[in-house]
This record gives structure tokens, C-alpha cells and sequence, in this order.
């Protein structure tokens, strides 16, 4: 797995909007807030099955409804493909719960 090179990571960054970038650090960050815990334990829970799918692993802190999110690819010493898509799918299963 290699790392986006910085134009395509900023390209591709701009389409997740919601998500902070740190390049230099090579992470992204996203806080997701939800109505309370069941809201956002099911998230987390839909988002692990979908982190085995994928074989791409979240960092992540839950208290009650926040969910704070961190992704990295560790194989790749940064920033990757795959948390740009995991990110889009954490983005789509957040809108459908909020909705
Ligand atoms: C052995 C296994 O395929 C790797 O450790 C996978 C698992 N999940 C992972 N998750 C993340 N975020 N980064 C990785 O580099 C990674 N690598």
C-alpha cells in the first residue's frame, strides 16, 4: 500500500469536506456527534464490520454520543487510498443514521 501523493491526497480530500487533513503527519480526523449512545455504538459496530472488509482499522475514542475519529494508513507511512475510502463510507453510514 502506497501513500497519496500530496496534490491527489489534497484533490481527494476535497471531496470529504467534514474530514481535518494533517499531510504533514499524514492523518485525517473527523468528530462525528450523535442523538446518544446506541446511535453511536451502531455506528461504530457498522463501521467495524466494514474496517474487516476493507482490512483498514479506525483509531478511534467514543464517549456516550462523540465518536472521534483518526485514520492512517500504518503500511504506508501515511496518508492512503484506503482512508479516503473508508472515510466516505464513515461519511454515508453517519448521514443515514443523522437522517
Ligand atoms: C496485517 C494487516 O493486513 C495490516 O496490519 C493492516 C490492518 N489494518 C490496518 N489499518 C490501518 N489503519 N492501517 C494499516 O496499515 C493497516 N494494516
Amino acid at each position: 500500500m502506497s501513500p497519496l501523493a500530496p496534490t491527489e491526497a489534497s484533490a481527494l480530500l476535497a471531496t470529504l469536506p467534514a474530514w481535518q487533513a494533517d499531510l504533514a503527519a499524514g492523518k485525517i480526523t473527523r468528530a462525528f456527534r450523535f442523538d446518544d449512545f446506541a446511535q453511536a455504538f451502531g455506528f461504530m459496530a457498522e463501521m467495524a464490520t466494514v474496517s474487516e472488509r476493507m482490512n483498514h482499522h479506525p483509531e478511534w475514542f467514543n464517549v456516550y454520543n462523540r465518536v472521534d475519529v483518526t485514520l492512517t494508513t500504518h503500511d504506508a507511512g501515511g496518508l492512503s487510498q484506503r482512508d479516503i475510502d473508508w472515510a466516505r463510507v464513515a461519511d454515508q453510514a453517519f448521514a443515514r443514521r443523522a437522517a
